[in-house]
């Protein structure tokens, strides 16, 4: 009898745990199956890639014994222009060259995915026009440029570092780049993203990680670190690169180069991979990057053209408006070394006040400006609209991806339910004795409706009213700031230093137009005052550990900030610093 009773419970528990455990077999073998599909996929891609780099380097070998390479690169971009557009030099062996340093510069710094194929038939197809002269009317003839691998390209995929879009070639060229290639430039690398492209550490599980050219410990920079590290390391004279809250100012910054992210559509984002277009408050920009400010002027001078307005008719037809870029009259300019939520270190405060004298010695007036209210600004506008949809854009695109570790913290934390996040805000917040991190997370979790968002919208036009009121009265024409917070990141730390995007993401929040300038690089004497360096925060505390040591010699960049449309103000301000300050760009 008692027997009997035992039976009665065991078996059904027993068959109940055998269903279970092959259950949990079934769930594991499919995981299993899945991630081992998901890794061939990704090996496939990067054996592609890396094969295609292979057979561009072994054409080389073959083809080597131009005699012209040295000469080719030892010039900037508007000589090289120059001699292309006179004929004195052939588009094939200018390719040639700049293939070859990409390659070389690649084999240290994995700044290339790949190399685009279509090169040596747009550079012979340029070396046939000769008889023509049609070059002359093509400012770019013949000129390599390299491109982040976010933009479209016909036939190739477009990934930003994410797997589910291997396979899925793009079916027409971005905007920018057909008018580059009309206008007789020749695109010839793909350049490295991280991945999702929202965050500044450039690497992806299908490209790995791209190193800083000045120093291989630490990361380039990014989102268009790829860009700014081949720039930075002379691979490259023009490349474009895409910016939502720094991507094209923080690797330029970091890497020693110029750029451009110039205000929402006053350039074509027509074919570009961005993640949540359907946000639609703080737009990511495209934007020119160079060895020098005035190949993003010649860039920008033969992207504004009507190719440009006819592609795309939701740019504005305004072309390069040189008189503004040549105008001498003297400047008001406003001054910041501190944007009230995170110190900059002492390297990239004296950039600023290393600036401020350049254009004080131009007989320019500088004064000083207060960022108001950056750090709220941060989290409750640019955090709260740019994930507003509780992150699940970006969570739906990695869903069946391998993450990264250099976002995989922030991954693990929005993947978790929206209470736990909620509690583990308030955790953080007490961790890093600072609210920014807590406050972003619970801005990214809170779920909003339409009347949450037009709210969101009202805030915005409010602090876009009140930041160009104070422009006002001030009577300002520009705005100098720091490049960053600090220069390179050690490689894999970004994330404990992730406050540093305060000094970049505002003008994305404004849609006010900014480029960066080198001005200066790390001196044993800045880094003797990081001494000083508060340690209050967790950020900070990361901020002293990473650049109280081995940053001498490191690239410092100066953002420079003009009013929506004033790109060519914005351009003449940065050609005033460099001219002050020139910075020659160090490969050791
Ligand atoms: C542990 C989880 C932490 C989550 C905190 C939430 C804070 C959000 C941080 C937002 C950081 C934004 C970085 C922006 C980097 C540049 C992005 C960019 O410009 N991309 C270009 C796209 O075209």
């Amino acid at each position: 009898m008692t027997w009997d009773y035992k039976y009665m419970y065991v078996l059904p528990l027993a068959s109940l745990l055998t269903v279970l455990i092959a259950y949990s077999c079934i769930m594991m073998v499919r995981y299993c199956w899945k991630r081992a599909a998901l890794k061939k996929k990704i090996k496939t891609k990067k054996d592609e890639c890396r094969e295609a780099l292979e057979r561009l380097a072994a054409g080389h070998q073959e083809t080597d014994g131009q005699s012209q390479k040295s000469k080719i690169l030892d010039l900037p971009m508007e000589k090289l222009l120059e001699k292309l557009i006179s004929c004195e030099f052939n588009a094939v062996d200018v390719l040639r060259a700049y293939q070859q340093q990409a390659l070389e510069v690649n084999t240290e710094l994995n700044c290339v995915v790949e190399p685009i194929k279509e090169a040596e038939d747009l550079a012979n197809e340029c070396d046939n026009m000769r008889n023509r002269k049609d070059q002359h009317k093509r400012p770019l003839h013949g000129l390599p440029v390299s491109l982040k691998e976010c933009y479209f390209l016909k036939g190739y995929d477009c990934t930003a570092g994410m797997s589910d879009y291997i396979g899925k070639p793009s079916e027409e060229d971005a905007v920018i780049v057909q008018v580059l290639r009309k206008q007789g430039a020749i695109p010839f690398v793909r350049t490295n993203i991280p991945q999702t492209m929202m965050t500044y550490e450039c690497s992806n599980p299908i490209y790995g990680q791209t190193l800083n050219p000045h120093d291989r410990t630490r990361g380039p920079g990014g989102s268009s670190g790829g860009e700014g590290c081949i720039i930075g390391a002379k691979g490259s004279l023009l490349g474009f690169g895409s910016d939502i809250g720094g991507s094209i100012r923080i690797p330029c910054h970091m890497c020693g180069v110029c750029g451009l992210k110039p205000t929402y559509r006053r350039l074509s984002v027509k074919g570009t991979h961005e993640l949540g277009q359907g946000q639609t408050l703080i737009n990511a920009t495209v934007g020119p990057m160079a060895q020098d400010v005035t190949s993003l002027v010649i860039a920008m001078k033969a992207l504004l053209c009507d190719d440009m307005f006819d592609l795309d008719p939701t740019v504005p037809p305004i072309p390069f408006r040189t008189e503004i870029y040549e105008k001498t009259h003297t400047l008001k300019i406003g001054y910041y070394v501190f944007d009230g939520y995170l110190e900059a270190v002492p390297a990239c405060k004296r950039a600023v006040m290393d600036a401020k004298t350049i254009l004080e010695n131009q007989g320019h007036k500088l004064i000083p400006f207060q960022v108001p209210d950056v750090q709220n600004v941060f989290t409750e506008l640019y955090v709260r609209i740019t994930f507003g949809d509780n992150v699940q854009m970006l969570l739906e695109c990695l869903r069946n991806d391998i993450i990264d570790p250099t976002i995989s913290l922030a991954v693990t934390n929005w993947s978790l339910p929206k209470c736990v996040q909620w509690l583990m805000s308030w955790v953080v917040s007490c961790v890093y004795n600072d609210d920014f991190v807590g406050k972003g997370i619970r801005s990214t979790c809170k779920t909003q409706n339409v009347y949450d968002w037009w709210k969101l919208a009202e805030k915005l036009q409010e602090y876009k009213k009140k930041f160009l009121s104070l422009w006002r009265s001030l009577e300002l024409d520009a705005l100098i700031c720091p490049g960053f917070a600090f220069p390179a990141v050690p490689n894999g730390e970004v994330f404990n230093v992730l406050g540093g995007v305060t000094y970049t993401t505002l003008y994305n929040l404004l849609d006010y137009p900014a480029g960066t300038v080198p001005v200066t690089k790390v001196t044993k004497e800045d880094e003797a005052e990081m001494k000083d360096y508060p340690t209050r925060t967790r950020y900070e505390r990361f901020i002293k550990k990473y650049f109280s040591e081995g940053t001498v010699g490191l690239p410092l960049g100066v953002q420079c900030v003009g009013l929506p449309y004033q790109e060519e103000l914005v351009l003449r301000v940065m050609k005033m610093v460099e001219n002050g300050a020139p910075f020659t760009v160090r490969t050791d």
